[in-house]
């Protein structure tokens, strides 16, 4: 859209319309957030920026005004978009001078003079080479006459002083403090807003402030700016003014302490090998924030040469050039970037300015060096081999700038009327060469390396102290896993250890080790294994085996990294001993199986006591034979095969780690180290498990072994005790039978020594017996046993027998006794006193002995309700223990006199006197009815015999 002067943006003018005096009412353009048409072709550019002041009102008004024109016309959407044929050849901007064009804000009596026509249109093209081109149409709202020009911006006269630094200076200056040179400057016909766009038309305060413009702001950036660690920035700045081909400083006062300063007005410029064009004897200033900055470019501003022209009457007379070095200086680095901020004096027509005398001399000098500008910039855009920047003093100092090594930017400034145009057209073309200038910034950074160790070391010395703090608590850290390493190594070798003695000890610590685990799966240590990966893995996060690596982390690292490799190997010895022990565990148990297969062992001792050749081993022939039968080779056969059934053994080759382990200090990078690493706990891991499942199996193995074994040995047991139990019989038999006593005087050895010899050789618990062993056990004793004792009570208490029995006693001495010892539990309760002397058993004995309370019982009826007379009438001997177990009863002995007997024994007293043939032939009779009784009890026969005809008792 065409801009208009039918309404007032007073915010986006003041400053002109102040200064004017005469505009009131002015709308400052399309806005940018229109985008259609006018100068909203920037601020479609621009979009996402602020613009100031457009309006919908202003376009209307606008269009209005346009229509019937030959070019413009109401917007973009109405208008062809210009070609780009012509701009092809321009490069992107990355590599060239970066090139802008701002318009001013038309000024209220530039608006009065128009009537509101203005030549200018700007447009952002659909597509374009660069997506931030922008173009900028200028025509005559009077001609057909047109031309077009791309740049990389163009800004609106709305547009804000912000949005232009953001968007041209603040790149520059960011590659300033990257350590490039760059340069900003401004061009144009004077009054167009050069010096506003620099930020330098009056004295700086703020560079936050609205009108603020990019001096202000680019030093606010640097001094934002934060440098990198290790680096100082140091800034220093020149202010000069190139004013009728002199150059100035602005920063020096024109009167020394000599009374003038000669060389503050006229500084020369020399050149130097690296340095180039130069100022000599400029001063800079050595700035440490914004505020002394701003404090000398104020100064600075104040001698600089300005003058009111016709056309300003703010004019700068001269070429300001700012120039600010950014150094940054770390140990052996020197980066450096130089910014100049130049805002050239206005281009203007002599004989616009109506300019005399001196004013005239001026513009004839400005003019002369902006051609020489134009010259070097032609002689650019083209690539000439010659330029031209010794033809001014402007072009000299500029060609660090615009030789290329620089970043530069362009701002390029236009009024809006168009009483303007051919200046403006100047300008454009101006710009529109320069947006051929190349330009590839170096950076300027100078490294001393052999400075930078210095500095480095002396840095390093510096920071040795916190860093070994720091390492110590870092060691402490890895010492502690280090230690953590070795106990778990140190137990696993324990288990180890406790294993080895177990695989040699033939099983029993196995089996206890296992119980003791409680059927919980045994497990290797692999912690230790995982801790060092750990390890590594931290010190390959952190960097490997760079400088940063304390010796002291190595060191642990390396032990961490041994003691891996030793588990490894620890590992695969472990299973290859395990399994060797298993193999040997297997042969030997198989080897045991086949010697008692084939008839060894306990079943021989058995043997040999049954096959003596005397009544001992005939006897226990004859009583246990039916119990020591010997077991079939087939069922041996199967017993083996059932205590090996269920073993299966895998893989018995342990996991192994091909070659030596290489040192830590062989491997390549941690990579290589972790990778081998992982192959060490592999094998780890491997072996463990192994170990695991043999540990598993071989327990589970040696249980069902166990229970195998254990039931055999119960019955072994059984038998052994079988024959201790009929051992025991047949020695109470011994006592009351004077033949047997008789045939085994004199041998030393009773039927307990039997027993001594092989029976009780085993010591083995006989509650182990099964209930029905036992049982079985205790119904033959106590049937063959009590029956016997029974029957000699009963004779004892007639008296004969207890004759016999005392009479023996002295022969059968150290037979029946010791072998009770071994054998209380089977006569249940009833021993509670061992005998230890040899002899017929005493009544009181015999009752401890004898379970059978009921004959006890009777007996000691007897022996209470005596009188004096029964006892006169008992042999002597019995006489003596009858009055003993009296004793032992408490009773009060009576006077033999006085005592009446309680009960008669008929028959004997009646036989009392008999001759010796009755005697003879009740003896036979007795020992027929004896051997009857044997012969039954032989059979089995269960009979009481308490029905004895030939024993009663009287009361
Ligand atoms: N974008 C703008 N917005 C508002 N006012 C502006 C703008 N540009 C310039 N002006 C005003 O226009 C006037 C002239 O501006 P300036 O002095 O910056 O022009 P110049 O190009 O530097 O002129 P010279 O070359 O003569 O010094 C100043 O009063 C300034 O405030």
């Amino acid at each position: 859209m065409w801009l208009q002067n039918n309404s007032v943006d007073g915010s986006s003018v003041s400053s002109a319309s102040n200064n004017r005096n005469a505009w009131n009412s002015f709308t400052g353009g399309g806005g940018s957030g229109g985008g259609v048409g006018g100068w909203g072709g920037g601020g479609g550019r621009m979009r996402g920026y602020k613009a100031s002041s457009p309006t919908g009102t202003d376009r209307t008004a606008d269009s209005s005004m346009m229509s019937g024109r030959s070019f413009g016309g109401p917007g973009r959407a109405g208008r062809a978009t210009p070609s780009l044929s012509n701009y092809n050849n321009i490069t992107t901007s990355r590599s060239r001078v970066k090139v802008s064009m701002r318009v001013r804000p038309p000024f209220k009596d530039e608006i009065e003079a128009e009537g509101g026509k203005f030549y200018m249109t700007m447009e952002v093209p659909e597509r374009t080479k660069e997506a931030d081109l922008g173009i900028v149409v200028l025509g005559h709202p009077r001609s057909n006459k047109r031309r077009e020009f791309m740049f990389d911006h163009c800004f609106e006269p709305s547009t804000s002083q912000e949005v232009v630094f953001d968007v041209i200076a603040r790149p520059i200056v960011d590659d300033v403090l990257r350590g490039m040179n760059g340069t900003v400057f401004a061009y144009g016909q004077t009054g167009t807003g050069k010096t506003y766009t620099m930020g330098i038309l009056q004295t700086i305060k703020s560079a936050n402030s609205k009108d603020a413009g990019v001096v202000p702001r680019a030093l606010q950036q640097i001094f934002s700016h934060r440098a990198e660690n290790a680096l100082t920035m140091e800034v220093t700045m020149s202010f000069i003014q190139i004013y009728c081909e002199t150059i100035q400083d602005l920063l020096a006062p024109a009167i020394d302490y000599r009374g003038e300063n000669e060389t503050a007005g006229n500084l020369q410029i020399r050149e130097a090998p690296g340095k180039g064009f130069y100022v000599k004897g400029l001063t800079e200033y050595k700035i440490t924030s914004y505020s002394e900055a701003e404090g000398l470019i104020n100064l600075g501003l104040e001698n600089r040469a300005m003058a009111p022209t016709l056309m300003n009457v703010t004019s700068s007379r001269s070429h300001t050039v700012l120039t600010v070095k950014v150094v940054f200086v770390g140990p052996g680095v020197k980066r450096s970037g130089k910014l100049l901020l130049v805002d050239l004096a206005g281009s203007e027509r002599i004989r616009r300015t109506t300019s005399s005398g001196v004013r005239l001399s001026e513009a004839r000098s400005i003019n002369a060096s902006l051609s020489a500008l134009g010259n070097v910039i032609a002689a650019l855009a083209v690539d000439n081999k010659h330029v031209p920047f010794r033809d001014s003093k402007l072009t000299r100092l500029l060609q660090d700038s615009l030789g290329g090594s620089a970043s530069t930017a362009l701002i390029a400034t236009v009024g809006p009327a168009p009483v303007n145009e051919s200046e403006s057209l100047s300008t454009l073309m101006f710009a529109s060469r320069c947006m051929h200038v190349k330009s590839q910034p170096v950076f300027n950074e100078e490294i001393d390396y052999m400075d930078m160790c210095a500095k480095l070391q002396v840095q390093l010395a510096s920071a040795d102290q916190t860093y070994l703090k720091k390492m110590s608590v870092e060691s402490e850290k890895y010492e502690t896993i280090i230690h953590k390493l070795a106990a778990e190594l140190k137990n696993a070798r324990a288990g180890e250890g406790l294993r080895s003695s177990s695989f040699g000890g033939g099983g029993g610590e196995a089996e206890a080790a296992a119980k003791r685990r409680g059927g919980r799966r045994s497990s290797f240590s692999t912690s230790a294994a995982v801790d060092t990966i750990g390890i590594v893995r931290s010190i390959g996060k952190g960097g490997g085996f760079g400088e940063e690596n304390h010796d002291g982390v190595l060191g642990g690292l390396n032990l961490s990294y041994k003691m891996l490799c030793q588990c490894a190997d620890e590992s695969s010895t472990a299973v290859a001993k395990f399994y060797k022990w298993v193999g040997i565990q297997m042969e030997e148990l198989k080897a045991k199986e086949k010697r008692e297969e084939a008839g060894e062992g306990i079943r021989s001792v058995e043997a040999e006591s049954m096959n003596k050749n005397d009544t001992l081993g005939a006897g226990l022939k004859k009583s246990l034979g039916p119990h020591l039968q010997p077991l079939t080779k087939k069922e041996s056969r199967s017993r083996v095969e059932a205590r090996f059934e269920g073993i299966e053994l895998v893989d018995m080759e342990p996991t192994l780690m091909e070659g030596n382990h290489p040192e830590l200090s062989e491997f390549e990078n941690v990579e290589a180290l972790m990778s081998y690493c992982e192959k060490l706990l592999a094998c780890i891991r491997s072996n463990g498990e192994k170990l695991e499942l043999g540990l598993w199996q071989t327990t589970e193995w040696f249980l069902n072994v166990k229970e195998e074994l254990v039931s055999v040995n119960v019955e072994r047991r059984g038998r052994e005790e079988e024959v201790v139990n009929w051992s025991f019989v047949l020695k109470y038999l011994l006592s009351t039978n004077s033949k047997l006593r008789r045939k085994l005087a004199g041998r030393g050895e009773g039927v307990g020594g039997g027993g001594g010899r092989g029976v009780f050789a085993g010591g083995g618990d006989p509650n182990a017996l099964n209930t029905r062993t036992k049982m079985a056990v205790m119904e033959d004793l106590e049937d063959e046993a009590v029956a016997k004792i029974q029957a000699g009570f009963r004779k004892m208490a007639v008296g004969d027998d207890a004759v016999k029995m005392r009479g023996g006693g002295g022969e059968g001495e150290g037979g029946a006794g010791d072998s009770l010892v071994g054998t209380p539990q089977i006569i249940a309760g009833a021993a509670q006193t061992p005998r230890t002397g040899g002899g017929p058993m005493s009544p009181s004995s015999a009752r401890k002995i004898i379970p059978d309370t009921a004959v006890a019982s009777a007996l000691i009826e007897r022996v209470k309700n005596m009188t004096q007379e029964d006892i006169r009438n008992l042999p002597p001997g019995s006489q003596t223990k009858v009055l003993k177990l009296r004793t032992e009863l408490g009773l009060k002995e009576l006077p033999i006199e006085a005592a009446q007997p309680s009960f008669t024994i008929t028959p004997k007293v009646e036989n009392r006197g008999r001759g010796k043939k009755e005697k003879e032939k009740k003896i036979k009779k007795k020992k027929k009815k004896k051997k009857k009784r044997r012969e039954e009890e032989d059979e089995g026969d269960e009979e009481e015999e308490s029905s004895d005809e030939d024993y009663s008792f009287v009361k």
